[in-house]
């Protein structure tokens, strides 16, 4: 229990993705000087989600962890109907429910999906405000419920330092023949047009946790990791360093999501509207997001919500008929199509980064809300890349982990290992954005 009941020094971790605004409280821990403290600096107080905000009404919950006072809330609010009136909501909890007083929150962290050629976090300040607003035509669903977010920090915490996380930043090590489209190189250089890479912080947290978990310095580790929830991405990791990753210049790229269509051939646009190159006039858009009707259609009308009709992919799956094998399935049933599909999508990633790391995997994780939750996508891709030499998957192991609170989990079974060689486990990683950012400020003395 907290008995810093008064104590300002909080850290406010905010990580607004496309449909949600993730916030955790924290209280730097007291130093110790033990190893213990190097890898844990925070405390978390409470945890808070909201949910929905873009299809309302918006699922609101707040539970404290580690608090004198108990408090759990679970519910709809119809007030909620973007990111920052989200926060304000929360804001007002902390103090009623939580009694908390804002003004002992000294740092907040924010999570920016593009950072653009920034290449560690930075202080909010006019000209990083404007340099995440520059790039928000490069990550619509993002970058503006963050400045939101930002800006009404700014108007009810004045006094709390604002500073920003990119996603952007684990995948700066991307090799430049990796990172470079094949085109014109003088206009790419000029407009900034490359492979950016997104769920940096969800990845940096996973390559830490597997570390640990592993007892394998991160410098050691081959990765192949799975980030899958609304967006979905998939990232190679070398000697501990982002060597590839499936989203680009902009997170449309790669696997599909929940109402993102994943990589398609850049001339379908063209022949599924006429309009593709005119400006978005839908409401929802925010308006200072200059985004065209092609990109509105892709990153918002796509996904599973157009396959399905849900974004949910719990749903998908139930409604899959997992168990009939038949594979024109597929053309009957549309949560079938959305599963099928997106495992052949993950699969494409999986061996070509398997190919890219010569086949030295310690191991695959699966994380997000459906690399953690989904038994059923965990089983079938650990099935079908069995024949690449990764370990079998324990079907009890993995029907136990989606219940289980444990960090990392070994799904896979056991299997007598030759010398030298890598074990290609299966792994399951609860990634946490909020926390790797309140650890990189406490440790960074922000
Ligand atoms: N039991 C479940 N099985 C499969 N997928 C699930 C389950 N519960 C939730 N999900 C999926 O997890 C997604 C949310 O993942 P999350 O990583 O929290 O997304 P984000 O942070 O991008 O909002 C939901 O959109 C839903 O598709
Ligand atoms: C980059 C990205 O797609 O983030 P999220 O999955 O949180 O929407
Ligand atoms: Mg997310």
């Amino acid at each position: 229990m907290s008995n810093a009941s008064s104590d300002k020094n909080l850290i406010l971790s905010l990580n607004a993705g496309s449909s949600s605004l993730k916030i955790s409280l924290y209280e730097p821990s007291a130093p110790s000087g033990s190893v213990e403290f190097l890898v844990k600096p925070v405390k978390l107080l409470l945890k808070s989600t909201i949910s929905s905000i873009s299809s309302p009404p918006a699922q609101f919950s707040f539970e404290s962890v580690s608090l004198s006072s108990q408090c759990h809330k679970d519910e709809k609010i119809d007030s909620i109907t973007d990111h920052a009136s989200a926060f304000s909501h929360f804001l007002h909890c902390l103090k009623q429910e939580a009694s908390i007083d804002g003004r002992r929150i000294t740092r907040i962290c924010h999570r920016v999906v593009h950072g653009g050629d920034y290449t560690d976090p930075v202080e909010i300040s006019q000209e990083a405000y404007d340099h995440i607003e520059n790039l928000s035509d490069l990550a619509p669903l993002h970058n503006s419920a963050a400045l939101s977010v930002i800006k009404a920090c700014i108007s009810t915490l004045p006094d709390a330092k604002s500073i920003a996380y990119f996603d952007t930043t684990f995948h700066t090590t991307l090799p430049i023949h990796i990172s470079s489209y094949a085109i014109d190189q003088n206009i790419a250089h000029k407009k900034g047009l490359k492979k950016y890479g997104f769920h940096g912080l969800s990845y940096a947290f996973i390559l830490n946790a597997v570390s640990q978990y592993l007892q394998k310095p991160k410098e050691s580790l081959n990765l192949i990791l799975l980030h899958l929830g609304s967006g979905a991405s998939a990232c190679a990791v070398q000697n501990g360093k982002s060597l590839d990753t499936s989203m680009g210049l902009t997170p449309l790229s790669g696997l599909p999501g929940a109402t993102r269509s994943g990589t398609i051939d850049p001339s379908l646009i063209f022949h599924y509207t006429a309009r593709a190159g005119r400006m978005s006039h839908d409401p929802n858009v925010a308006t200072h997001v200059g985004v065209t009707r092609a990109e509105d259609l892709l990153n918002r009308k796509s996904g599973w919500k157009a396959l399905t009709g849900t974004t949910d992919f719990g749903v998908i799956a139930s409604k899959a008929e997992l168990g009939n094998r038949d594979p024109a399935l597929s053309a009957q049933n549309p949560y079938r199509l959305a599963f099928d599909l997106f495992v052949d999508r993950i699969l494409d990633f999986v061996g070509s980064y398997h190919l890219k790391l010569k086949g030295d995997v310690d191991a695959i994780v699966f994380a997000g809300g459906i690399g953690e939750r989904s038994v059923e996508l965990r089983a079938i891709v650990s099935d079908r890349i069995a024949c690449l030499g990764y370990r079998a998957l324990c079907p009890e192991k993995n029907e136990r982990a989606s219940s289980s609170d444990n960090v990392v989990q070994d799904i896979s079974a056991e299997r007598r290992q030759e010398a030298n060689e890598r074990p290609k486990r299966i792994l399951i990683c609860r990634t946490d954005e909020q926390l790797e950012m309140a650890r990189q400020c406490a440790q960074a003395h922000f």
